[in-house]
């Protein structure tokens, strides 16, 4: 029995692929085989000696110590693209609020007291006030073009904006999945440039963090609407506070807010609601349960942040061995000789690098004995070996 260890509310539906006669889940277990969460900070907790495999039912994996479990050979899986649309979604209406002072009219309205005639002389005396703009023709700066980036860049396009984008790192297929019409800009500061609204959706790591300072804020022009859907890191709130005052950032618009900023006016703060809908929660909960029982069942790697992407079908009849490994040459070289020297025969094998770290999958034709998988554990530069 697999322990399955829920530190978020993870979706029932996703637990549910997880079958009851296999894996117990829980939100109070010892040992667990597996952890599952969403935002639960894994940096403050002790890592327990049992962990296989770490599944993020969501894309940003900052809250997890990636690093320390990639010593340990344990994959840390997320789920891209399960959350975007949620997320380009309250993005949309981050930029109508915005645009439409909207919850400073809401507030207002909220507010009013009397008659009918009252309350329609209120109406029509405050509305000018609260007058906005309208999005076509204004530029959408978007920063990372990954899944929730360029869903944002191809709606408001959809819009009638304008969008420019930067993203070092995009993928071909990311690309064709990206409207022609987003120009591209050669840094985040050609963004700020030229941007009216400027929506960051990068994950919060040291080449990301503050990308909204005061020097770039200072680069835009006047009345700047600055969206943070990404991390609270992404974002210098200092410097927004201060680019509040002098009207150089029109609105800011957070999921992630800082004491600072709450209550500002001109600040719009949700609670972190980016991938807070039953689609997007049903949908990472699919998605990480089915990676990690199929990492914990066949050994195959979807979607680990920390692993390369292998995937190979069982060999009918077969004995899987899988192996993490540091990746320095002839780690494969080794491990085949040591099933050569207990005279298995392999049927069928697979490995891959990612960044440090390397891993292989071996199916042979007999159960390896404990004193075998013992040998290959000892090998140096060896993090992990399991029969799954
Ligand atoms: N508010 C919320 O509830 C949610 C927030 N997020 C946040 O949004 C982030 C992005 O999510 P996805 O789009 O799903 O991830 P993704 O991995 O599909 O896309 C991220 C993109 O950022 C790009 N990038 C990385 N560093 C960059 C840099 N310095 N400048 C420009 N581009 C850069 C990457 O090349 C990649 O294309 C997550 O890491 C998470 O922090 C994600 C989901 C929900
Ligand atoms: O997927 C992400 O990166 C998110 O920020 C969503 O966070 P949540 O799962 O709603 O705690």
């Amino acid at each position: 029995m697999y322990r399955v260890l829920a530190l978020n509310n993870i979706s029932k539906v996703g637990l549910s692929r997880l079958p009851a006669d296999r894996f117990q889940t829980g939100k109070d277990l010892a040992d667990p085989d597996v952890i599952l969460l969403r935002s639960a900070d894994l940096h403050s907790m002790d890592l327990p000696a049992s962990l296989l495999a770490v599944g993020r039912a969501g894309a940003g994996v900052n809250n997890i110590p990636v690093a320390a479990l990639s010593a340990r050979g344990i994959p840390v899986f997320n789920t891209p693209g399960a959350n975007a649309n949620a997320v380009k979604e309250l993005v949309i209406a981050g930029l109508l609020l915005a645009a439409r002072n909207i919850c400073q009219a809401w507030a207002y309205t909220q507010a009013l007291e009397g008659d009918t005639q009252t309350v329609e002389h209120a109406v029509e005396a405050g509305k000018k006030q609260f007058a906005g703009f309208e999005l076509p023709g204004r530029t959408l700066g978007v920063v990372g073009l990954g899944a929730i980036g360029r869903q944002v860049a191809n709606a408001a396009l959809a819009l009638g904006m304008k969008v420019v984008g930067y993203d070092p790192g995009i993928t071909v297929e990311g690309a064709w999945l990206l409207s022609s019409q987003v120009e591209r800009a050669a840094s985040v500061e050609a963004v700020f440039s030229r941007a009216d609204f400027i929506t960051f959706h990068v994950p919060l790591n040291d080449h990301t963090r503050g990308l909204a300072n005061a020097d770039t804020l200072r680069l835009a022009r006047p009345g700047l609407t600055v969206l943070n859907f990404a991390r609270a890191g992404i974002v210098d709130t200092d410097a927004v506070a201060a680019a509040l005052e002098t009207g150089q950032v029109h609105y800011y618009v957070s999921d992630f807010p800082k004491p600072g900023l709450i209550g500002h006016p001109r600040v719009i703060a949700l609670p972190h609601l980016g991938a807070s809908t039953a689609e997007a929660e049903e949908n990472c909960a699919v998605m990480v349960a089915d990676q990690v029982r199929d990492y914990i069942e066949n050994g195959n790697i979807t979607n680990a942040v920390n692993f390369p992407w292998v995937v190979m079908p069982r060999a009918e009849g077969a004995v899987r061995l899988s192996v993490v490994n540091a990746n320095v040459p002839n780690m494969v070289g080794q491990i085949t000789t040591a099933l050569a020297e207990a005279k298995l025969n392999i049927v069928d094998m697979i490995n891959k690098s990612k960044g440090e770290l390397a891993y292989t999958l071996v199916d042979v034709d007999r159960p390896l004995p404990a004193e075998l998988l013992a040998k290959i554990r000892a090998i140096a530069g060896v993090l992990a070996v399991r029969c799954p």
